[in-house]
């Protein structure tokens, strides 16, 4: 199977790729940036391993907001732990160069840096800016990248959480979802479209899970984009579509609202898939 992720190598999203099936080989293919890797799916990839969220950041906003354009199944998931170094090519650098989620996972750092951030889509981006760079400079890196030569380590385990874990998805075109095991933990996922606002929405929909005793372990919003005060919601929950009490609740939020299913999947356990 052909993997879309984030590259250059080195990528967090490397990192989660290779544990995916590592028995099948897949054939990982490092792309540019998120939606890059999104859009190759169904064409020139047959999934993307993409982040999703971040147990400090929260959601990874180009991901949820894709998902409502083209809502692609979620086959598995993937957590991660994950840690930064602060890398220079000089003891008093300028400026420094990090990926848009990763900077903000080390505010603390940054703000004591006190340097001007260049943003970049991708960790390994980072590390190869500030390996070419001619003025001096330095760049927010992942743990597990060794220090070039070249370079020297400014600081490290410059994260804001020591525990810091991403959780990555598996996203596919294909409407198969994995086979249903019963004695494994489930997680399933949708969006809930706001594309017919009215008082209490959130709360009807809210109640149907509830009422089946299903625990929602997230729920996000992002803005529709049409007017302020129109959001569409994006819900992770526990359980398998087949079980009575989620085909149910699933029956009756699709007779209430716009549905996008994203699929059922066994929830991750941190650094397994
Ligand atoms: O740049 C990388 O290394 C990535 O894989 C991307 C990414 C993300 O966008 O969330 C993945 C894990 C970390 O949360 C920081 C960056």
């Amino acid at each position: 199977m052909k993997l879309a992720t984030l590259g250059p190598a080195g990528t967090f999203s490397e990192v989660a790729a290779g544990l995916f099936q590592p028995e099948q080989n897949h054939d990982i293919q490092l792309l540019d940036n998120l939606v890059s890797c999104l859009a190759s799916v169904g064409r020139e990839c047959d999934a993307a391993v993409v982040p999703i969220e971040n147990l400090t950041e929260g959601f990874v906003s180009p991901v949820v907001d894709y998902l409502v354009q083209r809502p692609l199944r979620i086959q598995a998931e993937i957590r991660i732990p994950v840690g930064f170094q602060c890398l220079s090519n000089s003891t008093k650098p300028t400026q420094i160069w990090a990926q848009f989620v990763a900077a903000g996972q080390c505010n603390s750092y940054l703000h004591k840096l006190g340097l001007p951030i260049i943003h970049t889509a991708s960790n390994a981006a980072s590390l190869q800016a500030l390996l070419a760079a001619e003025e001096a400079s330095a760049a927010i890196v992942p743990h597990h990248i060794s220090c070039p030569e070249t370079l020297q380590i400014l600081s490290n385990n410059i994260a804001d959480n020591p525990r810091n874990e991403t959780r990555f998805v598996v996203l596919s075109a294909a409407s198969e979802e994995p086979e249903y095991r019963k004695d494994e933990h489930w997680k399933s996922s949708l969006l809930l479209i706001d594309d017919n606002d009215h008082p209490g929405l959130l709360v009807d929909s809210l109640q149907v899970f509830a009422k089946q005793q299903i625990n929602l372990t997230s729920i996000v919003s992002r803005p529709a984009g049409s007017q302020f005060g129109d959001y569409h919601f994006f819900i992770d929950f526990d359980g398998h579509r087949s079980e009575p009490g989620v085909a149910s609740a699933l029956e009756e939020l699709a007779a209430m609202n716009n549905i996008h299913w994203l699929g059922s999947y066994p929830a991750a356990e941190i650094g397994k898939q």
